[in-house]
């Protein structure tokens, strides 16, 4: 007995050190494929490229795949060079975007935990209106600003786009974020002391048959973060806040129920927005206006599909300095800096009375 616990023992010894000498091996190759990384971000920064590279993910991924023999390691291994390309991608918005990053909030919001998942060594400043980030962006004082665009539930974020019609910043990135709003209250609460539910009220709407189907009484609030923080202060077991996990953690509240929204696929997109724009991606967004003529937007629709190019949205907006004037917002897919695309933005030049193209970027 003695003997076998022994020779067991020293196996698992063994099998610790080979994983410590992997370890090691892989530190350096890490260092060596950081080092070809940074390579890579003075490239894409010299030619204003995007971070994120969806093509040459996915050809990483399947040569990756194909390098290992093992059906049953196979994906694990796929999943950890997804990681792996997760931290150069932190790494290079890191140097892309030097410095600190904004976004409108406070700690704790949904938009500060998407910022600390785009930038997580960035120091993340916050500002009280998404006016305010736009401000900062183009007076330098930050790289970039982390904004909510839409929601996959209540839909786009109405003053955001209009932030973007009157500021001429570009959109760099996108990126989604999964929201699972949860029941948080002070400790010691439950399910049954509570009778007031205090959120933003897009959360508040979001969680709406939850809501109901209790019997709470629903109160807005400036934003989730703000809600939990009030609830945490007030102490009251009869008062819960809608919020993030991370947010109850950050505030000590306990959670009472998870996963209360009605979507279980209810997803936040975030954009970053910045001064430089990116040339190159997979969609791009173009902002526009027109004259007052029979058949204008008609014939742009037109042109658009005669360059081959899909449209996922397209949003019209009144321009709220000039009474009965729209602006036209719409989201193409393809390659802005195609010769199809230049043809496309020199005809829209013409026909519209103005025309940005408001961002380049990849979406999967
Ligand atoms: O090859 C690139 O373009 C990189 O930026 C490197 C890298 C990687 O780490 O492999 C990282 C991000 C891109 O989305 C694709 C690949």
């Amino acid at each position: 007995m003695e003997n076998k616990k022994t020779e067991q023992e020293n196996k698992l010894a063994d099998a610790r050190k080979t994983i410590n000498e992997v370890d090691a091996a892989l530190a350096k190759l890490f260092v060596q494929r950081m080092d070809a990384v940074a390579d890579v971000i003075a490239y894409k920064m010299e030619h204003g490229l995007p971070v994120f590279d969806p093509v040459r993910e996915k050809e990483v991924l399947v040569r990756c795949g194909d390098a290992i023999d093992s059906d049953a390691y196979r994906p694990y291994f796929v999943s950890f060079m997804e990681n792996v390309m997760e931290q150069s991608k932190r790494y290079q918005r890191s140097v892309l975007f030097d410095g600190t990053v904004g976004y409108q909030g406070t700690e704790g919001a949904y938009a500060q935990i998407a910022l600390s998942k785009l930038f997580p060594s960035h120091r993340a400043q916050a500002f009280e209106t998404w006016q305010d980030v736009f401000e900062a962006v183009m007076r330098d004082e930050i790289g970039c600003g982390v904004i909510p665009f839409e929601n996959s539930y209540t839909g786009e974020v109405e003053e955001v786009l209009d932030l973007l019609y009157r500021y001429p910043v570009s959109i760099r990135e996108i990126y989604d974020l999964k929201i699972e709003h949860c029941l948080v209250a002070p400790q010691g609460a439950s399910i049954g002391t509570i009778q007031e539910v205090v959120s933003h009220p897009q959360a508040l709407k979001q969680c709406g048959g939850y809501i109901k189907s209790h019997g709470f009484h629903a109160t807005a609030y400036v934003n989730t973060a703000l809600a939990a923080e009030h609830v945490a202060k007030e102490a009251d077991l009869h008062k819960a806040a809608i919020a993030s996990k991370e947010t109850a953690e950050r505030f000590g509240l306990s959670v009472l129920a998870e996963k209360i929204s009605e979507s279980a696929q209810n997803t936040t997109r975030f954009i970053v927005i910045a001064k430089q724009p990116a040339n190159a991606g997979n969609h791009f967004s173009l902002l526009f206006t027109l004259r007052h003529d029979a058949g204008q937007l008609a014939a742009v629709m037109q042109i658009i599909a005669q360059h081959g190019f899909n449209m996922e949205c397209v949003r019209s907006k009144a321009v709220h300095d000039v009474p009965w004037q729209y602006y036209f917002y719409v989201e193409l897919e393809g390659d802005a800096s195609s010769e199809q695309a230049k043809q496309l933005f020199c005809e829209m030049q013409v026909r519209c009375t103005t025309f940005r193209v408001l961002g380049v970027y990849y979406k999967s």
